[in-house]
């Protein structure tokens, strides 16, 4: 299989063609009229990134099938222009052992969208008491790196120590869910603790129970000579203390942290609660504006080094509901390239380069996962996306390839869309569909 890419802008600015053929990228340059490619894809007007990386989705995969699959979250997935994603651990059963880790990759490498890379629970039965199989996960063929019980938050500071201790010895990384549930209770905490919840009679989640955590754990990971990621960021408390752990950690040269934020967390504020619509139920809760516009500067800046959609599909029988029943979560996958442009491009935060290191050149160092987040030069393997910067979308939920609706984007419109990905040179999305 072989493709000529004709006319995309490069990072840099400038345009040029790419030659693709084997999985890998054979030329870069202006190439002319080359002929003999299979196929010819026209990408004027079109910036080309390293395909993205998403540290952070839920794909249902095994036993929540009615509201997502290993092959629909892949297709949801390239069409996001994704060309690998971290499945979590919060399966039913648990992504707890080697062979349970297996079975995803398995699935992943069936479905052939995207590469598929189970995130090991970090405890049994993600219980939070007892460690699981890490290293028989590390060692198996699915070459486990991010180890989560996300859902929950690993609580006993006792049991991340030895986790973060356990996962050294093989370059290994735990990702934590920073709630501090004795602050913010699973299941109940639902609303950002402040004046609107009080008003809207809605059990409060606040800041503190994420920063909490997240303080402990830079110690923890300062301690351990370790690596924490924090997944899903929500407050300006929390870039506080990862911008004074980033900076001790770049002293010391011995332990790192990196932390990731969401699409939504990146746009969507508290106050689209008081109409009680379970869509923006989400875990952490949305936040006011201030600490939204932490965010977005922490990203910028890259005290947050990666924007992780928490893609968190959600089955019509568990998320219509009174709020306070309704599941936590929302879709992602599909829209993060758009709100990411919408939010931190056409505010001149980032640029495009900016933005493939964020969505996967730093997501793809974090994972481990060699053959993503490669400048796209000469050698390098194929897997890219071709995004149109000014395309303007309205998010439509009915137009999903997830197998759910808890789109929180319905409706709204953004700018930026994903026209095409490859995965190792094989076009898997072109003119924005899925092939
Ligand atoms: N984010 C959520 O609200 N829900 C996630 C779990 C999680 O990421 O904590 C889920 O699995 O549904
Ligand atoms: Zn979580
Ligand atoms: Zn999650």
């Amino acid at each position: 299989m072989s493709v000529l890419i004709k006319g995309a802008s490069l990072l840099g600015g400038e345009k040029a063609d790419l030659y693709v053929e084997d999985g890998l990228i054979r030329e870069v340059g202006s190439l002319g009229a080359k002929t003999g490619a299979d196929r010819v894809v026209d990408a004027d007007g079109l910036v080309a990134l390293p395909g993205l990386v998403d540290l952070h989705t839920h794909l249902r995969e095994p036993g929540r099938e009615d509201a997502e699959t290993v092959l629909t979250g892949s297709q949801a997935a390239a069409v996001g222009g994704y060309t690998a994603v971290l499945a979590m651990a919060n399966t039913n059963p648990v992504t707890d052992t080697a062979e349970a880790a297996l079975g995803v990759w398995e699935a992943g490498r069936e479905t052939g969208l995207v590469d598929v890379a189970p995130v090991g629970a970090v405890t049994k039965g993600l219980r939070g008491e007892e460690l699981a199989e890490l290293g028989l996960m590390a060692r198996s063929r699915a070459r486990v790196r991010v180890f989560s019980d996300d859902g929950r938050c690993v609580a006993d500071p006792r049991v991340m120590r030895r986790a973060l201790e356990y996962v050294k010895t093989f370059g290994g990384v735990i990702s934590q869910h920073s709630q501090d549930p004795a602050l913010a209770p699973y299941g109940s905490a639902c609303c950002h603790e402040g004046e609107l919840s009080g008003r809207l009679g809605l059990p409060g989640w606040p800041g503190v129970a994420e920063e909490v955590i997240v303080a402990r754990d830079v110690m923890l990971a300062r301690h351990t000579g370790s690596r924490v990621h924090v997944a899903h960021v929500s407050t300006a408390g929390s870039v506080e203390v990862l911008r004074w752990a980033k900076a001790q950690a770049e002293k010391d040269g011995s332990w790192e942290v990196t932390a990731e934020v969401t699409p939504h967390h990146l746009l969507l504020t508290t106050d689209l609660l008081a109409g009680y619509d379970p869509t923006y139920k989400v875990n952490p809760p949305l936040r006011p504006a201030e600490d939204v516009e932490a965010l977005r500067q922490a990203l910028a800046d890259g005290t947050i080094d990666a924007v992780a959609t928490d893609h968190a599909p959600h089955a019509r029988h568990d998320k219509e509901h009174a709020f306070v029943d309704a599941a936590f979560g929302m879709l992602g996958l599909e829209t993060a390239l758009s709100v990411v442009t919408t939010v931190m491009v056409e505010s001149g935060l980032l640029d495009w380069a900016g933005v493939a290191r964020v969505m996967s050149t730093n997501p793809a160092r974090i994972a481990g996962l060699e053959g993503h987040g490669r400048a796209l030069a000469t050698g390098s393997p194929a897997n890219l996306v071709l995004v149109d910067p000014a395309a303007q979308v309205v998010v439509d939920k009915d137009a999903s390839l997830s197998l759910s609706r808890n789109n929180p984007w319905h409706g709204r419109k953004l700018t930026g869309a994903v026209v095409a990905s490859f995965l190792r040179g094989t076009p898997t999305v072109l003119d924005g569909a899925l092939l």
